[in-house]
């Protein structure tokens, strides 16, 4: 398995920008999809419902099959706590984990500083570490009216990801359409990670802040998070293909 954690994403195969994020409850299907997928896709994402229904175990399988995980169950919670979760993710061996930006400062630099001390101990690869700033079905009357934060959306984002920055954290979730701006502020190195995608013949969903592959490629996204899209489409390596194409 490939647990290169450089940022050398201007080079990389223009498929190793989709994360395919794997959302059912079931072993089976997620691993027939994986199984489907792996020919063209190399990261796959294991979210809350396939992680709570059926474990770690599923990154292991999921590893056999040389995919490359992205754990997103978002760690939001006391420092100590979300230290404990770093050593139980990071000793999976995972690719990539998150956690909520939200938590603040100490939160993020002790769940990164206990990832580096567990990769240390087992010698192996720090796991790329990403905040989620704003999700992407967040809109703006929401982030004010209902969250209350009162400032344009692209300047929370912004903040968020330079508080990430701050913590030692290697990127940040958010809308491709911030990308710009998050690297403006973070410099490109910074890793940007960006859910809320659509083909423009689909459904938009739940999403809100969202782009089609080829605008967030053109945005300047490092790695690109698409569920439905592929998950449900008849031929999920027909729609992985179809959407490489859009944008290579
Ligand atoms: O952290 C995430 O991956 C995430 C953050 C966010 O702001 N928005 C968001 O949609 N996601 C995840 O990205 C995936 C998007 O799925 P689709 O909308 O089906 O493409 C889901 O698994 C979400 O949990």
């Amino acid at each position: 398995m490939d647990n290169n954690n450089m940022n050398d994403n201007n080079n990389m195969p223009p498929a190793d920008k989709i994360i395919v994020a794997l959302d059912t409850d079931n072993r089976e299907t997620a691993l027939l999809i994986a199984k489907q997928i792996a020919p063209v896709i190399k990261t796959v994402k294991v979210g809350m419902e396939l992680y709570y229904s059926v474990g770690p175990s599923i990154i292991e399988d999921l590893h056999k099959l040389d995919l490359r995980v992205f754990v997103d169950l978002k760690i939001h919670d006391i420092p100590n706590t979300a230290a404990g979760a770093a050593k139980s993710l990071t000793k999976t061996g995972v690719w990539m984990w998150n956690v909520h930006v939200a938590g603040g400062l100490k939160m993020m630099e002790k769940a990164r500083e206990s990832a580096q001390e567990v990769a240390k101990s087992l010698d192996i690869p720090m796991p790329l570490l990403i905040g989620v700033t704003q999700l992407t079905s967040t809109d703006q009357s929401t982030l004010n009216e209902q969250i209350g934060i009162n400032e344009p959306i692209q300047e929370t984002v912004v903040r968020y990801a330079k508080l990430a920055k701050a913590a030692g954290l290697d990127g940040v979730v958010a809308s491709a359409q911030e990308v710009p701006l998050i690297k403006d502020a973070c410099g490109v190195e910074f890793i940007t990670v960006t859910p809320g995608i659509r083909m423009t013949d689909s459904s938009v969903d739940d999403q809100v802040r969202i782009t089609t592959p080829k605008q967030a490629v053109e945005l300047g996204t490092d790695y690109m998070v698409i569920g439905r899209n592929i998950t449900k489409a008849d031929n999920p390596y027909q729609a992985a293909v179809k959407i490489i194409n859009s944008f290579a």
